[in-house]
């Protein structure tokens, strides 16, 4: 059964038990949860589109590892095609959800995985790539979820791991037994860690040789002993929990911090230990997938935020206006650049020792740059042609106010013939899309901030290559 429907991927998700605390209260019952839930349904959409006609045929293809059909999401690329269709499906489903999925952390962590464990193993006769090979033909046979664990809280930034004065604020290791391994730490902003099935920990930077026992990669069930999720707050956090002026009927995106408090990881679920110098290497792998993956997502959010902006203009009576149509080129050639830098990232991608295909790294991060900046343009521009009621829209409440209802209705009308219950949905729509914290910041951080793309697109690129065209024209021989 290697493809889940939505109802089976739920369904597996409410045999779990994982420990969630949020708003100071133990969660019991994350599924029903409808904060929660508006998360699991967006990582739900992945499953539903590997089921609709209409996606099927590039959504799912069958896995060289097990010969069986699977969902892309648990496919390390071992090809162009599969890098390419990576970006695309991201976007279709970026802008069906016009949220975060959360499901594509996972597949940058198995996708990194995928090629430095077998470097690894190269060098030192480990056996971490076949280790990763049972866990990830494991994620395949089931069609898990997987979340990234990557940031750690890291305390002090200026001091390394192992000089932190508590020692803690990295993820390490504490015990090594004949078993396995004993981990404490904590990872923070974990992206869908409740709407995933396991956690796959990977060390957030390089790591010098004295922080050997931060130089940790593993992966374990979500509900393992000693796990414990705490869900993060955003700005608009309560609105499914109070059950009105929600925006995004469907779907949302949550991100708890996740705390090790001494988790056991068996050895054969272990794809690092102490191997220092590959930290940085899995770190950089991951990451510049990450950001490819975002080239697609965010373009589809945006996708969904022209569209919303559109909506607006039709509602307000503003559709002929040129200045605002302007601004409407102004968000898609914003969507195009970042997506065409994602694409090429994966034409540019180049296949590894392991057989896994790497994508190209700078055009990535050129990719990821972009998304810092222009995203939170994009949301200018949307926020610009709605209108200043994106802001202090009266709720629901007031709406369904008998005494006032009627009369704050009057006063919400825009161009005739629009219904203004349309126009009100419209404009929490837009709120959400251009105002949500966890998306908006996400833009930012998410995949690592923006200096962390400067210097892997500086490191990364031919540098020598450049200074060697301007020599030649030149007429200077070195
Ligand atoms: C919504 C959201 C979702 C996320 N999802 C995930 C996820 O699913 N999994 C996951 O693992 N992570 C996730 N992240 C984490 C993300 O990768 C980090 O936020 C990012 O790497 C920045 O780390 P930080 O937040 O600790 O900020 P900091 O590292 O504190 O950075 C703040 C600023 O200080 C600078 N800075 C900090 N330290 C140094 C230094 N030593 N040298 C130079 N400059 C420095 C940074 O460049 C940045 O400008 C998510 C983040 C967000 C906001």
């Amino acid at each position: 059964m290697a493809i889940k429907t939505k109802e089976e991927y739920i369904e597996s998700l409410r045999k779990m038990n994982p420990v969630v605390y949020m708003f100071g209260e133990r969660i019991t019952n994350v599924v029903d949860n409808p904060r929660l839930r508006a998360g699991i349904e967006a990582t739900a959409a992945t499953y539903e589109a590997a089921n609709m006609a209409e996606y099927r045929h590039s959504m799912v293809t069958e896995s060289p590892l097990i010969g069986e059909a699977v969902n892309r999401f648990t496919l390390p690329p071992t090809s162009i095609e599969d890098l390419v269709a990576r970006v695309k499906n991201n976007r279709m489903l970026g802008g069906r959800v016009g949220t975060c999925f959360q499901r594509c952390t996972g597949l940058d962590c198995m996708s990194a995985l995928s090629i430095v464990t077998y470097n690894i193993d190269q060098k030192y006769g480990t056996e971490y790539y076949a280790r990763f090979l049972e866990f990830l033909k494991h994620v395949q046979k089931n069609d898990l979820t997987c979340n990234a664990g990557v940031t750690d809280v890291k305390g002090d930034r200026s001091l390394n791991p192992h000089e932190q004065p508590d020692k803690d604020m990295y993820l390490r290791v504490v015990e090594r037994r004949h078993d396995g391994i004993v981990v404490r730490g904590a990872k923070a902003h974990q992206t869908g860690s409740l709407s995933s099935h396991e956690i796959i920990v990977l060390p957030t930077r390089a790591l010098k040789k004295e922080d050997k026992d931060y130089a940790v990669a593993f992966a374990i069930p979500t509900d393992t002993p000693g796990l414990i999720h705490v869900v993060g707050r955003s700005t608009l956090d309560m609105r499914e929990l109070q059950g009105c002026d929600i925006g995004n009927t469907k779907y949302s995106k949550y991100c708890p911090t996740v705390i090790f408090n001494d988790v056991f990881v068996p050895w054969e679920r272990v794809f690092m230990c102490g191997e220092t110098e590959f930290a940085g290497d899995l770190v950089m792998r991951f990451s510049a997938f990450h950001r490819q993956s975002h080239g697609g997502c965010k373009a589809g959010k945006i996708d969904c935020m022209i569209g919303a902006a559109l909506t607006m203009m039709d509602y307000n009576g503003t559709a002929k206006l040129s200045h605002l149509r302007q601004k409407i080129i102004d968000m898609i050639h914003r969507a195009e650049t970042l997506y065409g830098c994602s694409i090429a990232a994966s034409y540019e991608g180049k296949r590894q020792s392991s057989g896994t295909y790497f994508i190209d790294p700078v055009l990535a991060n050129a990719s990821k740059i972009h998304e810092g900046k222009e995203m939170a343009e994009v949301g200018r521009l949307l926020v610009d042609i709605a209108g200043g009621y994106v802001c202090d829209l009266p709720s629901d409440r007031d709406l369904a106010n008998p005494e006032i209802g009627p009369l704050v209705m009057k006063y919400m009308q825009g161009a005739a013939g629009v219904p203004v219950e349309d126009r009100i949905r419209m404009l929490r729509l837009v709120e959400k899309l251009a105002l949500e914290s966890a998306d908006t910041v996400s833009d930012i951080h998410g995949g690592g901030s923006a200096e962390a793309h400067r210097i892997t697109i500086m490191r990364e690129t031919d540098l020598e290559g450049k200074k060697k065209l301007s020599k030649r024209l030149a007429g200077i021989e070195d």
